[in-house]
């Protein structure tokens, strides 16, 4: 095993402990190029040592608590151990080469270590230091006596231990992004590879080589139940399995598993690099689906990055169709127009690959889109930039409590937190965000143009959804404006009615009645989705209010214009009248009365 590797390892994990990626992202998008073909093998021994952190930072503990009481000879490698366990943050190496001294089951990696270690960075030499060795190994005996497990394997908390299994329960889903390629091109890729065969409903067509006996599950007497056969599927058998789903047009479901360890097997590396599949949850399709712009439609998505349901949205509208997308973080918006470039979006003002020469636009088969990086709240309701759209999707910022947990977000503090301090903390920022959503969907209700709107979160808290929900629809802002809650799984951006809505364990009084509660859509881990949750706002009496709407914002736009107008002119003038009191010049540290020469656009 390359030094490289191991150095490329530890650079991911001091990274993602600094909080700077997911490690997928971490992994796949930052290590040297020269390690391109072993970044799978990397994703794992970083995956693993993070799993395992807990039990290392015990076993550190160990090792400083023996070393503390006695006096090692400066410049031995025992002198240097205890230097490196009693840093306040021990760095990522010490946890990358004890992991795999020690812990992992896989002991190749050792094995190589052991051979070069010399061309490893320091750290690496002392912990493989023979004379240390058995310190550490008496240390991860100690641990092991104290927390009362038989073995080495049990030292893993249970709760990882059992997320980790469940890692690979639940189906994958692939959209097919329609702005690159098509549903037709796609079955026909993959079934032509030989690597997959789609499992059809009975009486579905299309291209592929499925039917028959072989889409029968005979254990439990599902037949041609096409997700159930899927779901069953071994990922390692060739060829794989896929189906079409049942809800959502140009969505696909795969085995669970089928995206490798941090990577993408086979086909998809190629189809999700080049974005003409997109890896989005069922759940996370449907909000798009639900409010359904038409073709020609001008239509915008509230909090947009990094993007999913804006794609969505840019082919639904159409080449005659435009969306703007707002994102109020910089750094996602980046994000943001990086992704609808590369999934073939026309985004306005940045050059990519949704232009060609001579200026014509590249296989293009959506909207113009723009991306606005503003805060939706500082938005005036009579700014143009809003005034004309009509299909708005408002997926904010929630507490996510809806998706499924990974070891990586147990171990960064994400789990699930009830009861006791962190309960509370937790309380308290679902209430906070609430408050958020519920401003946001005032506030854009405003909007002259809008007659459709649909509001969605990946959370499970009643306090995000359903109240959310009761609250805006009793708003000065929803009365005023006509706003009113439909029906979202009888959507026609659906293939068939939707009629689950995991309404059990509802609480009373979230603030709906029984009709309204029927009327949106909750997903759970029944649905063989993340926890999601979806509602469709429609504005009676749209046509009439919309005329005499935009002919208020426009005469209150002006007067805002020219209100900004005067007071920079007065600025202007004040300004050059304090000039002139201290002599035409302007003192270092002068203050001039609280005043603001030039008043600044709210944003
Ligand atoms: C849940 S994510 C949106 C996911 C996105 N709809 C997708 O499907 O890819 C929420 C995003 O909204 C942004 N956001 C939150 N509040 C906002 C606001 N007031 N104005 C603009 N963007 C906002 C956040 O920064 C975050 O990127």
């Amino acid at each position: 095993m390359s030094s490289l590797v191991y150095h490329a390892a530890t650079r991911v994990l001091q990274n993602f402990l600094d909080e700077k990626g997911s490690l997928k992202h971490l992994v796949y998008n930052t290590t040297p190029e020269a390690v391109a073909d072993r970044r799978k093998y990397i994703f794992k021994i970083v995956f693993s040592t993070v799993k395992w952190k807990p039990v290392l930072e015990a076993i550190f503990e160990e090792v400083r608590d023996s070393l503390g009481t006695e006096r090692t000879k400066e410049g031995t490698a025992a002198d240097k151990l205890k230097q490196i366990v009693s840093r306040e943050k021990v760095e990522a190496g010490a946890f990358i080469y004890t992991f795999e001294l020690l812990l992992s089951s896989d002991k190749r990696g050792r094995r190589a270590l052991e051979k070069q270690i010399s061309k490893h960075g320091e750290v690496g030499r002392v912990i493989f230091d023979d004379s240390v060795r058995g310190r550490l190994e008496d240390a991860v005996e100690r641990v092991r006596v104290k927390k009362g497990v038989e073995s080495v394997e049990e030292l893993i908390s249970k709760e990882i231990a059992e997320i980790d299994a469940s890692r690979n329960s639940v189906p994958v889903y692939m959209r097919v992004n329609g702005l690159v390629t098509s549903t037709g091109e796609f079955e026909k890729t993959l079934v032509e590879s030989k690597e997959f065969r789609l499992v059809r409903e009975e009486g579905e067509g299309g291209a592929g080589a499925g039917g028959g006996e072989a889409d029968m599950d005979e254990e439990c007497g599902h037949l041609r139940d096409s997700l159930h056969v899927v779901l069953r599927s071994d990922v390692r058998v060739r060829p794989g399995l896929f189906a079409r789903d049942r809800d959502v047009g140009g969505l696909y479901v795969f085995a669970p598993g089928v995206l490798g360890m941090g990577g993408v097997v086979g086909f998809g590396s190629a189809m999700v690099g080049e974005m003409r599949v997109v890896v989005q949850d069922k759940a996370s399709c449907f909000p798009a689906r639900v409010l359904l712009p038409p073709l020609g439609g001008k239509a915008v998505d509230f909090c947009a990055a990094p993007g999913n349901k804006t794609l969505q949205l840019v082919e639904m509208v159409g080449e005659a169709g435009s969306v703007v997308a707002f994102e109020r973080d910089g750094r996602r918006a980046g994000l943001l127009r990086k992704r609808l470039l590369e999934g073939g979006c026309f985004v306005e003002g940045v050059e990519g690959k949704g232009k060609k020469e001579g200026g014509r636009e590249n296989g293009r088969k959506g909207g113009r889109v723009r991306v606005c990086e503003r805060d939706v709240l500082g938005v005036e309701w009579c700014d143009p930039v809003v005034r004309e759209v009509e299909w708005g999707l408002l997926d904010p910022s929630c507490s996510g409590s809806g998706m499924r947990r990974t070891v990586e977000t147990v171990l960064r503090g994400g789990g699930e937190r009830e009861g006791g301090e962190a309960g509370q903390a937790e309380a308290e920022r679902v209430s906070r965000l609430a408050g958020l959503q519920l401003r946001l969907l005032r506030h854009v209700a405003e909007f002259p143009s809008l007659r459709v709107l649909v509001y969605s979160t990946c959370s499970v808290h009643e306090k995000e959804n359903e109240e959310v929900v009761g609250a805006f629809l009793r708003s000065r802002e929803a009365q005023a404006e006509g706003w009113v809650l439909r029906k979202a799984g009888e959507s026609e951006g659906l293939k068939r009615k939707c009629e689950w809505n995991g309404r059990v364990g509802l609480k009373e009084g979230v603030g709906l009645t029984e009709e309204q509660a029927e009327s949106v859509i909750r997903f759970s881990s029944e649905e063989h989705t993340n926890g999601f949750f979806v509602a469709k706002f429609e504005r009676v009496g749209w046509e009439e209010r919309r005329r005499e709407r935009l002919r208020e914002a426009e005469s209150e736009w002006k007067r805002m214009e020219s209100e900004k107008e005067e007071k920079r002119e007065e600025g202007g003038r004040v300004g050059k009248e304090r000039r002139r009191e201290v002599g035409g010049r302007t003192e270092k540290g002068k203050s001039y009365g609280g005043h603001q020469p030039f008043s600044r656009k709210r944003r």
